[in-house]
């Protein structure tokens, strides 16, 4: 059961992350493509920000940059305070499961606590815990060929948690899964939040999801990516996911973006028509 947050509040929190004027251009062999441009934006500590954006806006740019695959053209990433990053405070859960295949589920959870010292007991005291937390008690000794793809999910994301990360960013984690199980796993990370308050950045292309698990819905607007609009979502928690289309908040937070989303799709078809 999720603890009552009220939603809305947290980013009244201090900032543990800013985006300062940042902006990203790739340099290609067919020439530069600026990905990225004056991207400003503070995330609260204990903040769930969705992000939602047309294809191809520099979504990904955007977490590459914070995990230090990608360095930022101009412009700085402040992460408590300092532009040194410490990624070893930062979980990075991606669309596809990417569990290692010769360890099993609980060696697998238990990595990244290797990676970190932590002593044989006390890893497989933690990666157990966090295993049960996403009903995959029972299955600790399966190889992810074993599991389905929502099981690995879940695993993907636990393994995430398990060493606690001050941010944790999602790309698309639950993209390729089917409605039932997606509504599972967002009830399940919802639940999850709500006794850890972690930072989450989770990227998006579904609407509802971004407004059924943000505190606050960031929209990016065509290539080059830049911040069109960030709303609160004045939805109270615990939320209940099944229900949230009945509401009122909702409904009208949906069609606001929708029609954001549409404007910024049909521009860059246009500009697609007038290049051609
Ligand atoms: N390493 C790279 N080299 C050159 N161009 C790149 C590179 N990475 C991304 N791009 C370009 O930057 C732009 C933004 O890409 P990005 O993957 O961040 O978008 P996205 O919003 O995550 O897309 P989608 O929603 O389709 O996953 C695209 O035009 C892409 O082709």
């Amino acid at each position: 059961m999720q603890a009552a947050v009220p939603s809305g509040v947290s980013h009244a929190a201090p900032p543990i992350l800013e985006f300062r004027d940042v902006a990203k251009t790739f340099d290609t062999q067919r020439g530069s493509v600026t990905a990225l441009r004056g991207i400003s934006v503070t995330v609260a500590d204990g903040e769930f920000l969705t992000v939602v954006g047309p294809s191809g806006c520099g979504k990904s740019t955007l977490l590459n940059l914070l995990v230090g695959l990608e360095k930022p053209s101009s412009g700085a990433i402040f992460f408590e305070g300092s532009n040194a990053i410490d990624r070893m405070k930062i979980g990075y859960v991606m669309q596809d499961d990417n569990l290692y295949p010769w360890r099993t589920l609980q060696e697998n959870v238990e990595f990244p606590l290797e990676l970190r010292g932590v002593a044989p007991r006390e890893r497989s005291r933690i990666a157990r815990q966090y295993l049960a937390k996403v009903q995959l008690a029972g299955f600790e000794n399966r190889y992810p060929y074993e599991l389905s793809g929502g099981m690995r999910q879940r695993g993907n994301i636990v393994r995430a948690l398990s060493y606690s990360p001050r941010l944790i960013i999602m790309d698309e984690p639950f993209g390729p899964l089917d409605a039932q199980t997606r509504l599972l796993l967002q009830q399940q990370l919802l639940d999850i939040w709500a006794q850890e308050r972690k930072t989450i950045i989770f990227i998006t292309h579904d609407l509802h999801e971004a407004i059924a698990l943000g505190d606050r819905v960031l929209v990016l607007t065509k290539r080059p990516g830049s911040v069109k609009s960030v709303h609160t979502v004045d939805i109270p928690r615990p939320r209940n996911l099944r229900h949230l289309h009945e509401l009122p908040a909702f409904r009208s937070l949906m069609s606001t973006l929708g029609d954001e989303l549409e404007e910024e799709i049909m521009g860059s078809q246009r500009e697609v028509e007038v290049a051609a």
